[in-house]
């Protein structure tokens, strides 16, 4: 039995928790007790994922119970595509038909796909209401939950619409892991890798070593996996809440060019966003080793420590029929884009130091990427 740790996210007057555990769920009206004081009168609102209110919203209504609340849910159909503004026109059209206040906080349980809708929908609410993230996949757990980034994507790419809004608590509870499928653990698991390649060589190589561990949601392994990577982002946020002195966009690596295949793909299920980010991982460390900035030994290494988990890691694996030059078209709406036009892209140096590379030549990366289709 492992024990719960507590992350503190630094941020002044934003400062939050974010607890890791086993069994988080059941203990819910106690450790989220301050949050739920506005509730004595009135019922708890949660907006879920469906699959994930179907496996843990139970755990949740009974700790709530026991405690004297009741909850009154709001569900959120899975996938990508709720993240958009009908379904954010929806959700804080329910809100405010509820009478949520400035005061009030909302409760998300689900992945990134709700966490970001959710905490969009809480940035703007009446200017703003408080939120508490209740993560329930690897990848809401060791990234999207934590440092406030929220929004929906739009017809001209993924968070093109959004916020930083940072929540109040983050209750990552390892047991919702035991009902996410394969898949999306491995989706989640890229973006742990991503905090080893991006600036923690001593996480990368233990991940090399136990990575097949993690993904059997064994409890010590998984734990260590999970707290790592918070504590990695946590430290980032505090330095760069909002992305303007480039430790944040360090967090990036792998998602200029994940972003471009996730928008190619439809930001559908054929690529999920982790999957995206493992091979845009794999791109960026290829791009470097023909930049001559990392050994061609070193980028075979991160592809191998993807690859070898069941994510992609070869861009040809995707059956895309389309040319880099398309891909870079996606690229000219990243949010790094400055009006120069300059995209800066976050490359390696080696395994664990990601840097921000501003001398990037789109056709260079346009003709790469041709490489790498052919
Ligand atoms: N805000 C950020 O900093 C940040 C960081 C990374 C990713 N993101 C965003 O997060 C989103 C991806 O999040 P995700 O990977 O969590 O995907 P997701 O929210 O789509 O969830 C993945 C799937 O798992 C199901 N599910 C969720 N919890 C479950 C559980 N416990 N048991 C069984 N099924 C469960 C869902 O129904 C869904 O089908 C993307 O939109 C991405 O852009 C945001
Ligand atoms: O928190 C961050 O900062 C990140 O970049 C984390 C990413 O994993 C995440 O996918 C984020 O939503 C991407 O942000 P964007 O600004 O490129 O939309
Ligand atoms: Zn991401």
């Amino acid at each position: 039995m492992t024990l719960a740790e507590t992350i503190r996210v630094e941020l002044g007057g934003r400062s939050y928790d974010v607890i890791v555990g086993a069994g988080l769920l059941d203990q819910i009206a106690d450790l989220a007790g301050p949050f739920l004081k506005s509730y004595a009168t009135r019922p708890v609102p949660i907006v879920a994922d469906v699959n994930a209110r179907d496996h843990h919203g139970p755990r949740i209504e009974a700790s709530l119970a026991k405690a004297g609340f009741e909850a009154v849910w709001y569900d959120v159909p899975s996938g990508e595509a709720s993240k958009s503004w009908s379904g954010l026109e929806k959700l804080t059209d329910w809100l405010l038909s509820l009478g949520v206040t400035r005061s009030d906080h909302v409760f998300a349980l689900g992945g990134g796909v709700v966490g970001d809708l959710v905490g969009f929908a809480c940035a703007i609410l009446k200017r703003g209401c408080g939120f508490v993230q209740l993560p329930t996949t690897l990848l809401s757990q060791v990234d999207s939950s934590v440092g406030g980034k929220t929004a929906i994507n739009t017809a001209a790419g993924k968070n093109m619409i959004g916020a930083f809004h940072q929540p109040s608590l983050v209750l990552a509870d390892m047991d919702t892991l035991t009902t996410l499928p394969d898949r999306e653990m491995r989706a989640g698991y890229a973006e742990v890798i991503k905090y080893g390649l991006l600036g923690d060589r001593e996480f990368f190589d233990w991940l090399e070593a136990n990575g097949a561990q993690v993904l059997t949601r064994a409890h010590k392994p998984l734990q260590h996996a999970i707290a790592t990577s918070i504590r990695a982002k946590a430290r980032i946020v505090s330095e760069d809440e909002r992305e303007t002195s480039g430790a944040r966009a360090l967090l990036n690596l792998g998602h200029t060019f994940g972003h471009a295949l996730e928008a190619e793909t439809g930001f559908s299920d054929r690529l999920l966003h982790g999957e995206a980010v493992a091979l845009g991982m794999v791109l960026a460390a290829r791009f470097s080793a023909r930049r001559g900035e990392i050994s061609r030994d070193d980028a075979a290494r991160a592809a191998q420590a993807i690859g070898t988990t069941g994510l992609p890691s070869q861009i040809n694996q995707l059956g895309l029929t389309c040319d880099g030059a398309r891909l870079v078209d996606h690229m000219r709406h990243d949010k790094k884009m400055e009006g120069t036009g300059t995209l800066p892209f976050l490359l390696l140096k080696g395994l664990g130091e990601a840097y921000m590379a501003r001398d990037v030549a789109l056709d260079d990366v346009a003709e790469f990427l041709d490489e790498e289709l052919a």
